[in-house]
């Protein structure tokens, strides 16, 4: 039920109070009061939006009791009933208790109602705006957590642990040099084969820099022809070149204040390696047909798979630009550079597919890893995305084995098996012709025992299950002593035999 507006009237002359409260009655709930204290207790327990007070009471003048309404209450409307219209009297009135209105003696009821309801009105709008305010000031703040949620979402998306790798990869050291540049806000050049993900490290980079919070843009620079990768970086104008059916602003310029990343930067034209320097130089950009200049605040990180410096060298890239573009050089490790990381790699990847294509697989036979481990891998990463993606569709249980791989990752590991076996022979003979020559026996023993563990293992095609029960041996024996010696797949054992 809607309550009508609540009005108090305060007179020391009861008559008074009673013709007001009649001509109020009919639109309003009317409160009264024929002195400061009870006016003060409806007030303190009644919803009160508009105040009429009789200026001449015995004990507290209108004014002094509308002051104080004015600092307890403020939002209320005081309207002042008086027999004296002295200028001097209603501006000092004003002043100190902030009166809405006069009201002069003898009063028409039209003026008392008018005036009710106008101060009833503006306290509803009043009340309005504030509500309207808060819920603003409620929806910047939810809006803004929102953001830093989203963006703190997105940071987590692109920080350095994305990079999967195995302890002590030759990958986390490249990490950790990248963590430490990323908050200099110099430029980075990236350098690595296809796939080995330097796209992912320049997002890492960016979000783990001062700029995160600004956009991050990529362009391959090698994907697209001299003119639209102008336009694209620079922006146009309407109708400068046949197509430029509109405006576009370039991506220099949306990404001001952040970071842009030029993929591929090897492979730009030497005219347009005279634009990105020339911006590089100046901070400033000017968009294709346009005479005007802006100029912006962008980080630039580019990577290439080229030999840049050779590149240099070769008079094909400007020594200048390259300078320009690398404070620092960051090598992406090839992913046969870094074996011990597939399996790992090769797991997260799988959890995200099948996560991804709502098929549930755990994970690989050891057989498979073992192939995975022995390939090459010239695609690199995407390139074992693309293959997990293949067995993902082609299983049927619920681990992938080494017959789902495509059959030259099986042949390419097959070759490295027999080449890693016949090195294992040859070590094996010279070991056992080694072996009885000094030492200790227990350091002779174990030499011996590591050499025949590795020869079983090639043999079995590192299927350990096979090892264990030709040697006799339980899994986790088997596992035991491979972890002492250290023997793993790629032949040498870490430990000092
Ligand atoms: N260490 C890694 N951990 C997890 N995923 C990776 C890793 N390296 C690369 N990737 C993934 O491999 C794919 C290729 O990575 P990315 O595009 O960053 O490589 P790139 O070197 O920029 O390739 P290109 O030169 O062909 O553009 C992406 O899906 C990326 O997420």
């Amino acid at each position: 039920m809607n309550r009508r507006p609540a009005i108090l009237v305060v007179d020391d002359e009861p008559r008074s109070v009673e013709v007001i409260a009649r001509v109020l009655d009919e639109e309003f709930d009317v409160f009264t009061a024929l002195n400061a204290d009870e006016a003060r207790r409806i007030l303190e327990n009644e919803w009160i939006q508009v105040i009429f007070c009789d200026q001449r009471m015995p004990h507290t003048s209108g004014v002094a009791l509308l002051t104080e309404v004015r600092e307890r209450w403020p939002d209320i409307l005081r309207i002042i009933v008086t027999g004296y219209t002295e200028p001097q009297d209603m501006i000092g009135a004003i002043n100190e208790a902030g009166i809405y209105q006069f009201i002069p003696k003898p009063w028409h009821p039209d003026q008392l109602l008018l005036a009710a309801r106008n101060a009833a009105h503006l306290f509803q709008l009043q009340r309005d705006h504030e509500r309207l305010n808060l819920e603003m000031k409620l929806t910047a703040v939810t809006a803004e957590a929102r953001l830093g949620a989203q963006q703190a979402r997105v940071k987590q998306n692109f920080h350095f642990d994305t990079l999967i790798r195995a302890p002590g990869s030759a990958l986390s050291a490249v990490c950790l040099r990248a963590a430490q540049v990323a908050t200099f806000d110099v430029p980075v050049l990236v350098h690595g084969e296809t796939g080995t993900g330097k796209e992912l490290l320049a997002r890492a980079i960016h979000y783990s820099s001062l700029r995160s919070d600004r956009p991050f843009f990529a362009v391959n620079c090698g994907a697209i022809p001299d003119e639209l990768l102008e336009s694209e970086l620079f922006g146009h104008k309407k109708g400068s070149f046949t197509g430029a059916h509109v405006t576009r602003i370039g991506l220099l310029d949306q990404a001001d204040g952040g970071t842009i990343f030029l993929d591929e930067i090897g492979d730009v034209s030497p005219a347009f390696q005279v634009k990105l320097l020339r911006f590089l130089q100046e901070g400033e950009i000017r968009p294709v047909g346009s005479n005007e200049s802006k100029r912006v605040n962008v980080r630039v990180l580019a990577a290439t798979h080229r030999d840049l410096y050779g590149e240099v060298g070769r008079g094909r890239f400007r020594e200048d630009l390259y300078y320009r573009l690398c404070a620092m050089v960051l090598t992406l490790p090839a992913l046969r550079e870094r074996r011990p990381d597939i399996p790992v790699l090769a797991q997260s990847i799988l959890d995200a597919l099948s996560a991804h294509h709502g098929k549930r697989v755990k994970g690989f036979t050891e057989e498979a890893l073992a192939c995975m481990q022995a390939y090459d891998w010239p695609g690199n990463v995407r390139e074992l995305q693309n293959e997990i993606t293949r067995m993902l569709v082609l299983a049927e249980r619920d681990t992938l084995s080494a017959d789902l791989l495509s059959p030259h990752v099986v042949r390419a590991a097959a070759a490295e098996t027999r080449a890693v076996e016949t090195r294992a022979s040859e070590a094996g003979a010279s070991q056992a012709i080694s072996l009885p020559d000094g030492g200790p026996l227990k350091e002779r023993v174990e030499r011996m025992e590591a050499t025949i563990l590795t020869e079983t293992l090639v043999r079995c095609r590192w299927n350990k299950s096979r090892a264990a029960e030709e040697l006799g041996l339980s899994r986790v024996g088997l596992r035991a002593k491979l972890d002492r010696y250290g023997i793993s797949r790629g032949g040498a054992f870490s430990k000092s035999h």
